[in-house]
């Protein structure tokens, strides 16, 4: 998340936050944080003693001080997970906004009845005009639209929605500009994705991931060692005939177990789903994001993901002796029934090149396209039969119906592939036409991101339909580092499947019914909020602004957030071994005389020196709150080397600032006192 101005939203968060921070220092809520809960319980401890000398009658500045400093150590962290959580309920806010009161026009066998949007179920047919708001999430079944989404995506241009294709899914909350449609409603009240997305980023359902549980039960574990050393050290003492502070016993405890990462460890989980919801990507769980940062590959399609997936056909190449008007005629019929932009963009082309087309005709079967046969086609009543689809299929289709392929085919389907466009083969029955030349463009700055993710370590394979040399073209231009062409469906599932065998984490992008499988199946199934209700059941992340491309900064999201955690993790862990030294000396100085050959600080006095300590520990962590927030910035390079800058800057940081800071505080108290 970029970091905000602090202006009233940014004030109202920190209001907000504050008050939430107290809240939690019950101790039921304290205990899902092991390390902060013994500080709660240390703070009571010497809250005891506090009032135990204040009824005898003897000095109580030094316990009361601490008492308060654990206090707000508790309160501190508190805040820091608080603030995180305010500002994730901020931005569901202003999708709640998205969601009021909405009529619709529920189809009951042609009649048409106007009920409250919280009235329709999973099933109810509806029908929306231009204008009108869409009162529930569902699939488009007949007609055309397009719908501006900004309530839900903060995107205002206007996106286009269809039936019978991967862009049918509508969504309750948005407002139908242009065209009229059918949809059946997906989702029953207070179930719609818009719900579920709100009820995600408040909170209501946020669960420790596996990594984050994984760190809490270590820390905990640390924390059970170090109270075990400190409750072993007065009988220790004792036996060498010296006796030892309780109050400075807790204070030390504090000061070694690993307050600081214990503290921030909430703040930075929710902080990295902040910043994927920021991208306009819902987490549908924290892990979802975790995991994203720690892929190894990346599977994408070409055509919408790679290049903006408009593809148009730009020419006619009629084979051999086929006169261009008898081509055209054929892909026009079998176009006449492809909704896909592909068959489009066919009409289109014939149409723009004044060509005498035949006449749509009324006794036909149409054959529609599928990723699964990779042709469409039409079927007339005289039993001829067109298709169109890509060449390695239609060649197989001629054989099946013993047409022969003439040599010079595969020189025409070259050349279009060479430049980087879908050749897609024309033939009919007897024979085989020609090709039309589809054109699609590579999006802008993909080359870049993925050279970026190649030194994160992650590596991009391209999966897609089309022929190997068209494939070839664009891989090179976009820089994947691999790629896999005619690919059905089901070859993605089982690329995905191959390479998480070989232990490797997997990511992928889709939108299509036929895609949920190896949404469900990749470690980070992203898919697009335009896609089909199944493909967004599938999917672990749901993009609101559906570009595939989104991806690539959701990997990064998820590394900030891992790098972010372990460098905190270190920064935390250094700085308690720094603590220790500045503050043991003075612990034991009073009880063994001995020991001050250790206080090579020559802090001003032993209280001064524990509360010098205890302050440092305190305000550190409001201190990383900041950086906790934002997440460590990531620069390109591999995980080893990215470990290695780490331990450098926040292993050997961590080591070093306590001293200064503590020496500085000290004095400042030797000042003050
Ligand atoms: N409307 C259509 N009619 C006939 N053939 C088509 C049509 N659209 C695409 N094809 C052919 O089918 C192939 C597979 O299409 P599909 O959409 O599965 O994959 P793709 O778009 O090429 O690649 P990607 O998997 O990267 O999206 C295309 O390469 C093209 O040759
Ligand atoms: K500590
Ligand atoms: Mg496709």
């Amino acid at each position: 998340m970029t970091k905000l101005p602090l202006n009233l939203l940014e004030k109202q968060i920190m209001g907000t936050a504050a008050k939430l921070a107290f809240k939690k220092l019950n101790p039921q809520t304290a205990a899902s944080n092991p390390v902060m809960f013994v500080v709660l319980i240390g703070t009571f401890i010497t809250a005891f003693f506090t009032l135990q000398h204040l009824f005898a009658g003897r000095s109580f500045g030094f316990e009361l001080t601490t008492t308060l400093l654990l206090l707000f150590t508790v309160w501190f962290a508190n805040f820091a997970e608080s603030v995180a959580e305010a500002r994730g309920r901020g931005q569901a806010a202003s999708l709640r906004s998205a969601k009021r009161a909405l009529k619709a026009h529920r189809l009951i066998k042609d009649c048409d009845e106007e009920v409250d949007a919280d009235q329709l179920r999973k099933g109810d047919r509806i029908r929306v005009s231009q204008g009108e708001h869409i009162p529930a999430d569902g699939e488009i079944v007949k007609g055309v639209a397009t719908i501006n989404e900004s309530a839900v995506t903060g995107e205002s241009a206007a996106v286009l929605r269809e039936a019978g294709g991967d862009r049918c899914g509508v969504i309750g909350g948005t407002k139908l500009l242009t065209g009229e449609i059918e949809f059946v409603v997906t989702a029953d009240p207070g179930h719609s994705f818009l719900d579920r997305m709100i009820g995600l980023v408040e909170g209501a359902k946020r669960q420790k991931t596996p990594n984050e549980t994984a760190l809490t039960v270590l820390l905990a574990a640390l924390t059970m060692v170090f109270i075990l050393v400190v409750i072993t050290l007065p009988p220790m003492a004792g036996f060498m005939g010296a006796g030892l502070d309780y109050t400075m016993l807790i204070a030390l405890l504090v000061c070694l177990i690993p307050t600081t990462i214990g503290g921030l460890l909430p703040a930075i989980g929710i902080a990295g789903m902040n910043r994927a919801l920021a991208a306009n990507v819902v987490a549908k769980s924290g892990k979802a994001v975790e995991v994203a940062g720690d892929i190894d590959t990346l599977l994408l399609d070409k055509t919408g993901t790679i290049t903006f997936g408009d593809r148009q056909a730009t020419r006619f190449l009629p084979v051999g002796n086929t006169i261009v008007e008898d081509l055209v005629s054929a892909a026009v019929l079998t176009s006449y029934e492809d909704p896909t932009p592909e068959g489009k963009s066919v009409l289109a082309l014939a149409d723009s090149g004044g060509y005498k087309v035949p006449e749509r005709p009324s006794n036909a079967d149409y054959i529609p396209f599928s990723a699964e046969t990779r042709l469409s086609g039409i079927s007339l009543a005289d039993r001829t039969i067109y298709v169109k689809g890509a060449s390695d299929t239609i060649q197989v289709w001629a054989e099946a119906h013993h047409i022969r392929v003439p040599n010079s085919l595969s020189a025409l389907v070259k050349d279009v592939a060479r430049n980087g466009g879908t050749p897609l083969v024309v033939a009919s029955s007897n024979q085989i036409l020609g090709v039309i030349a589809l054109t699609d463009v590579i999006k802008p700055g993909v080359a870049e991101r993925f050279a970026r993710l190649r030194a994160l370590g992650v590596r991009t394979v391209m999966v897609t339909g089309d022929n190997p040399i068209t494939a070839g073209v664009i891989a090179a231009e976009a820089g994947v580092d691999d790629f896999i062409a005619e690919a059905k469906p089901e070859d993605k599932l089982a690329l995905i499947r191959k390479e998480q065998a070989g232990g490797r984490l997997v990511a992928m992008v889709g939108d299509g019914t036929n895609d949920a499988p190896a949404l469900a199946q990749a470690d980070v199934g992203l898919a697009m909020n335009s896609g089909t209700q199944a493909a967004r059941e599938a999917g672990n992340m749901v993009d609101l602004d559906s570009d595939p491309a989104k991806l690539l900064a959701m990997v990064e999201v998820g590394k900030q957030l891992l790098i972010t955690r372990g460098a905190l993790t270190t920064f935390s862990l250094a700085n308690d071994v720094a603590k220790y030294f500045a503050i043991i000396p003075a612990v034991f100085a009073g009880a063994l005389p001995a020991i001050a050959a250790l206080d090579f600080m020559g802090l001003h006095s032993p209280v001064s020196a524990v509360l010098s300590a205890l302050i440092f520990n305190a305000l550190i962590i409001p201190a990383l709150i900041p950086l906790a927030l934002r997440g460590v910035k990531l620069r390109p390079m591999k995980a080893e080397q990215l470990l290695r800058n780490n331990m450098l800057v926040y292993g050997l940081g961590g080591v070093i600032l306590p001293f200064v800071a503590i020496k500085g505080i000290d004095l400042l108290l030797s000042v003050v006192v």
